[in-house]
C-alpha cells in the first residue's frame, strides 16, 4: 500500500510542472551520443509521447555526429573537426544529409509512432524551416596581419528559421522531428551543427524551456564538478580559459541563442540517464546544468 501511496506522490510533484508547461512549447535537442542503445531510444522516445498527451508541444532536433562518422568511415572517408565543425565536402554533404535525414530522422520518427505518438520527420529544407547561409571560421592572425579566414565547406549557420511548417504540425497534434540541414540561397544542402539548429528554433518559437541531452551530467568546472547553474558570463570565461572546449561549446552557444531570443529556461542534462527528459521537467530537483543570462558581477 505505501509503495502505491508514494507513486501517486510522485505523480503529485509533477502536477505544478504539468500545470505551468500545458499548451507551451519544449524544444528538446537528442544529441547521437546520447542515442546508445536501444532500451534508451525507446524510453526517450515514450517520455515524448507522455509529453506530448498532456497537453505540452514537444519539438525535438537531432543530432548524429557519430552516426555520420561510422558511415564516412565505412565508405573510407576521412573526416576532420575544426571547432567542433565537421569540415563537410560535396561528397561529404551528401553522406551526411544521407545519414541525418534518412537514417536518423526516420530512426526516431519510427520509435515515436510505433510506440502511439503521431511524429513527423523534417529536414530544415522542408517548408523553407532552416534557411542556412555558408559559415566560416575565422582565427586572429598574427598582430600585423589579418584574420585567417577558414573554409570548412558546406557547413551552415542558421540565418533565419520559418516555423509556419511547426505551427502546423502542433495544431494538428504531431511531433516535429527536425534534422539539422538547412538549405541555402543558392538552393544547396548545409550541414549545420544540431545545438545551434536547437537553440536558433527554441528563440524562434520563444519556446518555454530548451533542453539539450548530451553524453556527459552537464557542464563540469576544472575540476570535474557538475555545476548545477551557469550564468553567461560564466560560460564566457569558462570558455576563454578551456575549462568549456570542444563539443561543449557549441552547446552553450545554442543556450545563449536561445536565452538572447527569450526563451525562459535552458538545460544541458545526461541524455544517457533512463527518463532524463521527464526528470528534469517534471522534478524539484531537476538534474544537469541550467544556463541563465545572469549579469557581469553575478559570475
Ligand atoms: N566543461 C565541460 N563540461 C562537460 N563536458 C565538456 C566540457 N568541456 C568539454 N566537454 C566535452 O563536451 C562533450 C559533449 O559534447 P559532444 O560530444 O559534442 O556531445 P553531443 O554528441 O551530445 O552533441 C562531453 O562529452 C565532454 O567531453
Ligand atoms: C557542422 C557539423 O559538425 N554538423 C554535425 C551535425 C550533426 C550533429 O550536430 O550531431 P551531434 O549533435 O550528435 O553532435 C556533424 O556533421 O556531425
Amino acid at each position: 500500500m505505501e509503495k502505491l501511496i508514494e507513486k501517486a506522490s510522485v505523480l503529485m510533484e509533477s502536477l505544478p510542472y504539468i500545470q505551468s508547461f500545458y499548451g507551451k512549447t519544449i524544444v528538446i535537442k537528442y544529441g547521437g551520443n546520447a542515442m546508445v542503445d536501444e532500451v534508451l531510444k525507446r524510453n526517450f522516445a515514450l517520455d515524448i509521447i507522455l509529453m506530448k498527451y498532456i497537453g505540452i508541444n514537444p519539438i525535438i532536433v537531432h543530432g548524429g555526429g557519430p552516426q555520420i562518422g561510422e558511415t564516412l568511415k565505412r565508405m573510407g572517408k576521412a573526416t576532420e573537426f575544426v571547432d567542433g565543425m565537421r569540415v563537410t565536402d560535396r561528397d561529404t554533404m551528401s553522406i551526411v544529409e544521407m545519414v541525418l535525414v534518412g537514417k536518423v530522422n526516420k530512426e526516431i520518427v519510427g520509435l515515436i509512432n510505433q510506440n502511439g505518438g503521431k511524429a513527423v520527420g523534417l529536414s530544415g529544407r522542408d517548408g523553407q524551416l532552416i534557411r542556412a547561409r555558408k559559415h566560416y571560421i575565422t582565427k586572429p592572425g598574427p598582430a600585423d596581419k589579418r584574420p585567417e579566414i577558414i573554409d570548412i565547406g558546406m557547413v551552415g549557420v542558421v540565418d533565419a528559421i520559418n516555423p509556419q511548417v511547426l505551427d502546423t504540425l502542433a495544431s494538428g497534434d504531431f511531433i516535429p522531428v527536425i534534422a539539422p540541414v538547412g538549405e541555402g540561397e543558392d538552393g544547396r544542402a548545409y550541414n549545420i551543427n544540431a545545438d545551434f539548429v536547437a537553440g536558433s528554433i527554441a528563440a524562434a518559437l520563444k519556446a518555454s524551456k530548451m533542453v539539450l541531452l548530451t553524453d556527459i551530467r552537464g557542464v563540469q568546472d576544472g575540476e570535474g564538478n557538475l555545476l548545477t547553474s551557469l550564468t553567461l558570463p560564466k560560460v564566457d570565461s569558462f570558455i576563454a580559459d578551456g575549462t568549456i572546449h570542444g563539443g561543449m561549446i557549441p552547446k552553450v552557444e545554442a543556450c545563449r541563442i536561445a536565452l538572447d531570443g527569450g526563451v525562459n529556461k535552458v538545460h544541458i542534462i545526461d541524455g544517457r540517464m533512463l527518463h532524463s527528459v521527464l526528470l528534469e521537467i517534471f522534478t524539484d530537483t531537476g538534474i544537469g546544468t541550467q544556463i541563465v543570462a545572469g549579469s557581469p558581477q553575478s559570475g
